[in-house]
């Protein structure tokens, strides 16, 4: 029976080293003249890069945790009908794992020898139920169309155990920490989130240090939000902050970066209201984010003050809007958007 503090080491360590992995690939693609992009049934860009990660990812976890359950972003179907773009994919997998160093940690990460195999590794993220075992969730590269706009985007990982998420890694090439650009968060439920500098070689992520949230009073604190104004409501959101007596401007910024920025206390508030109220967030969207915050200190909640529920399989159909922030400003903050919530959208929706 593994001691309190040994529960979930490895699938920390493992997590965050396929999150390494993946993001030398999604690098090498981010600045490389290459991003080939479909659109997906909503309308969404899915690129050469979010294949490429879930691939590794699925690939390592697969090796390491073989008996668990895996619910990935994307699919392969996408893939099957385009040789030319599977193709690019797998040019891009076959590099990463090339050029990757394993180094003396003799962890393997999984490997993949034809685009058959990379397919396969991408559909074991098919699954859909959450309420019981370990299911691992994973987005690729959140905040798409951040990294197609060069702006922000996360890779993200997370473990459920019966719907509770116990483990997050979130990965974020582009955010800084102590002036050093690319970092991964990661945090296990009961044992705290620190962050680690990134790198090229996949056993260097060491050095990690302790991060917790910003401690300044309402007033003060300044609001963090998704950049397209299709994916959260910047008028209202706007009006809360006004209502608040906040100032500061607010910090736009793409995919669960908002999480990592303001656990590092970089900000206070993630603050995402529904644009559409039969909209149902995904559930690798929020997983890393959440424990990464709740192990900062802060509290995550909806738009109508109740915790996220990660039962419900692939989305989040039990709660509208998301808020993120600081305990200490919890409840000043949440009488203000639960009112503001109650007046725009009612409670009949859900
Ligand atoms: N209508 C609507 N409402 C809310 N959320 C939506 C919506 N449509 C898409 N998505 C999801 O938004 C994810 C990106 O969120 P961001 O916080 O990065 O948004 S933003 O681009 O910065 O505005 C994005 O994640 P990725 O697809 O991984 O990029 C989507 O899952
Ligand atoms: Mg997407
Ligand atoms: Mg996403
Ligand atoms: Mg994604």
């Amino acid at each position: 029976m593994a001691t309190t503090c040994q529960r979930y080491k490895r699938e920390r360590h493992i997590a965050e080293l396929a999150v390494q992995r993946a993001a030398i690939l999604t690098e090498a693609v981010y600045y490389s003249q290459v991003k080939q992009t479909l659109t997906k049934d909503d309308k969404s860009p899915v690129t050469l890069a979010d294949f490429g990660a879930q691939a590794l990812v699925l690939a390592a976890l697969a090796t390491a945790f073989p008996d668990d359950k895996y619910i990935g972003e994307e699919d392969s179907a996408g893939l099957r009908t385009n040789p030319e773009l599977s193709a690019l994919v797998f040019d891009a997998v076959a590099r990463t794992l090339k050029s990757n160093k394993q180094g003396a940690s003799n962890i393997n990460l999984g490997t993949m020898g034809s685009e058959q195999e990379m397919w396969d590794f991408i559909d074991l993220g098919n699954h859909d139920a959450t309420a019981a075992g370990r299911v691992w969730t994973l987005d690729p590269i959140d905040g798409t169309k951040g990294f197609l706009r060069g702006g922000q985007y996360a890779i993200a990982l997370a473990l459920l155990v019966d719907g509770v998420v116990q483990v997050g890694v979130l990965g974020c090439p582009h955010l800084s920490s102590e002036g050093e650009e690319g970092i991964i968060l990661s945090a296990v439920r009961g044992q705290g989130v620190v962050v680690k500098q990134m790198s090229a070689d996949l056993n260097s992520i060491l050095h990690p240090s302790e991060i917790s949230m910003s401690r300044v009073p309402t007033a003060e604190a300044s609001f963090c939000e998704g950049v397209e104004a299709g994916h959260s409501a910047h008028e209202l959101q706007a009006k809360i902050a006004n209502d608040l007596g906040i100032s500061k401007a607010t910090v736009r910024m793409d995919s669960q970066a908002k999480y990592a920025s303001i656990a590092m206390g970089q900000g206070e508030i993630y603050l995402r209201l529904p644009t559409k109220m039969t909209y149902e967030e995904k559930i690798w969207d929020h997983a890393a984010g959440v424990v990464i915050i709740e192990e900062a200190g802060g509290i995550v909640v909806d738009m109508y003050c109740e915790p996220l529920d990660f039962t419900q399989g692939r989305t989040l159909k039990r709660n509208k809007g998301v808020v993120a922030l600081p305990r200490g400003i919890f409840g000043d903050v949440m009488e203000v958007v639960t009112r503001n919530a109650l007046e725009k959208y009612g409670k009949s929706a859900l």
